[in-house]
């Protein structure tokens, strides 16, 4: 089912935001050189961002990577108006988007809130499942583009995007993007990326640093917990899934008892 699920961890999280910056622009830049473009899914959440701002500093995006030819796509948004601050749209421009030369035709960003679909967080999926189906190509029966990478950073209680534990839109098999409501970290209406739109990366990146991490990786490695109790064990690549974490995150379960 799965490409092979490998395990790298570093010191601490300024150090895996510095590694992990420079791979992800080693492999986009191999995937430019060999295609001509590279696509990107990005994640919300303070290690995705910290990842974004060590981007803007890399040496090796500097050196290698062609912003204007990049497809940046988002896995999971904050359903709020345009321009508010806790839209990961608003937190990735902060950090990097807006002082690199990206082509504008190729951000792919999640509709606000207060977008033509006016607080109607279905049509919004909606409309962004038909972007992403576009950029998949003529064949209908492929709705989704084989990104290059699609990162997800992991909540404590294991949820990636914002597929949440034991809620519905993880049983999702035909849609590619939903709104998602009641969702337990703020704010409740989001928008996620599905498992089967996250399956058709080709390489899936999860990112995790610090203690407060240590529960959920231990039990999303262990072995197959269903998806409805760990999503992050459900979300792979079709040729890789690497799991990035910092020593803290990787250190298992606290020790309980005497
Ligand atoms: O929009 C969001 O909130 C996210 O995309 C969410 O899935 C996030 O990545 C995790 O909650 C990890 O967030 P941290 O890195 O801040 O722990």
């Amino acid at each position: 089912m799965t490409g092979a699920r490998e395990v790298v961890v570093h010191t601490g999280k300024d150090e895996l935001a510095r590694s992990t910056a420079a791979r992800l622009a080693g492999r986009l830049a191999d995937a430019q050189a060999a295609r001509g473009t590279a696509s990107v899914v990005l994640t919300g959440g303070r290690n995705g961002n910290g990842l974004l701002a060590a981007l803007a500093d890399s040496p090796e995006a500097r050196a290698r990577l062609d912003w204007s030819r990049l497809d940046v796509w988002w896995g999971d948004e904050r359903f709020l108006p345009e321009g508010h601050p806790d839209r990961n749209h608003t937190q990735a421009r902060e950090a990097l988007l807006d002082a690199v030369p990206l082509d504008p035709a190729r951000v792919h960003v999640m509709p606000p809130s207060d977008s033509r679909y006016a607080g109607d967080a279905e049509a919004a999926a909606e409309a962004y499942a038909t972007e992403l189906a576009a950029a998949a190509g003529a064949d209908p029966t492929v709705r989704v583009p084989a990104f290059d990478v699609l990162l997800l950073g992991v909540g404590p209680d294991t949820h990636v995007a914002s597929l949440f534990p034991e809620h519905p839109a993880l049983r999702e098999t035909e849609r590619t993007v939903v709104g998602v409501h009641g969702a337990p970290k703020p704010p409740p209406t989001r928008l996620s990326l599905t498992l089967p739109a996250i399956r058709a990366a080709e390489e899936v990146w999860l990112l995790a640093a610090g203690a407060d991490k240590a529960d959920a990786v231990a039990l999303a490695l262990a072995a197959d917990p269903g998806p409805l109790q760990a999503p992050a064990a459900a979300a792979y690549g079709r040729s890789r899934t690497l799991w990035l974490l910092d020593q803290a995150a990787a250190a298992g379960p606290p020790a309980t008892g005497a």
